[in-house]
């Protein structure tokens, strides 16, 4: 079993009572969120550490993609108390320092992943004072994602990984403190998405960036720091994968999960005998 350990757990946890409290890049409190008639998100609370890579897990519909909206500051109809970086969510002081990938990779296929990175870094680092400052960011940018090799081949040429890797790496050209992003592996073969998985984990070590990934693959829960259970619009469990299967007393993330969800249904079930008997 794989196992991660976060940069500074032991120094961070050490002084303070609440761990993940006093050091969270997100804290969540009685977040609710409707989209059309429905509410989406059900009066949440959590939190993600700063400087870990933590997974936001669930089944398809479960409300991943609207919980990331609500924390980048683009989705309506948002209740509650959401603070990012210590300001409350969608403040435009934040817009700098988050970066955002959504499940269509954002990258103009006519382009080459340079152009695109070019593109991008003019629209964040705007005039003829900061084209030293663009272009190393654009290098770095490539770097970190490693398509050197492909630096002058058109987006559209690229595999779906490569291109996931362009729009990660449109992300990173700002050096947020805090990377949003809506499953990035999806798709994607074994080998490429162990690559990825450990570039999140290089992000997080060197940089002390926040990560926050979406999957609804259980075994990619393994990969990360902590976890954020999602299902219905409710946290299930908000835990490290090591606590998580020791509190289930499972061997697997995926199996802890089923024992939470099995356990939600028949809280569910007795809540609604129980009111039930007390209607009049
Ligand atoms: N624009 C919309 N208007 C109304 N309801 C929506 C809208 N977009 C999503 N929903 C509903 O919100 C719920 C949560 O959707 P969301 O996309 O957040 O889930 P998800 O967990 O990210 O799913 P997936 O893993 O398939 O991307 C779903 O039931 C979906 O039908």
């Amino acid at each position: 079993m794989m196992n991660y350990a976060a940069a500074g757990d032991s120094a961070d946890t050490a002084d303070s009572g609440d761990p993940a409290q006093s050091t969270a890049a997100i804290i969540a409190q009685s977040l609710t969120t409707v989209r059309g008639d429905r509410q989406v998100l059900k009066a949440l609370d959590f939190t993600v550490p700063t400087g870990q890579v933590t997974g936001l897990l669930g089944p398809s519909g479960c409300g991943k993609t609207t919980l990331m909206r609500a924390i980048v500051g683009t989705q309506a109809k948002v209740t509650g108390t959401l603070q990012v970086l210590g300001r409350p969510a969608g403040d435009p002081a934040l817009r700098s320092r988050i970066g955002y990938v959504t499940q269509a990779p954002s990258v103009y296929d006519d382009l080459t992943v340079r152009q695109n990175l070019d593109y991008f870094a003019a629209v964040l680092l705007p005039g003829r004072a900061h084209r030293h400052d663009r272009r190393t960011a654009v290098d770095r940018a490539i770097e970190d994602v490693d398509l050197a090799d492909h630096a002058d081949a058109l987006a559209g040429r690229l595999s779906g990984g490569q291109r996931s890797r362009v729009s990660l790496a449109v992300a990173l050209l700002g050096t947020p403190e805090l990377l949003v992003l809506d499953e990035p592996t999806v798709g994607l073969d074994p080998v490429l998405r162990r690559d990825l998985w450990n570039l999140f984990h290089r992000i997080a070590a060197d940089r002390g960036t926040t990560l926050l990934i979406s999957s609804h693959v259980m075994d990619e829960a393994e990969r990360c720091h902590r976890l954020l259970l999602m299902r219905e619009g409710e946290i299930l469990a908000e835990d490290t994968p090591d606590d998580l299967r020791r509190r289930n007393d499972t061997a697997t993330v995926e199996e802890a999960f089923l024992h939470l969800v099995d356990a939600a249904n028949e809280r569910a079930a007795r809540a609604a005998v129980e009111e039930q008997e007390h209607r009049p």
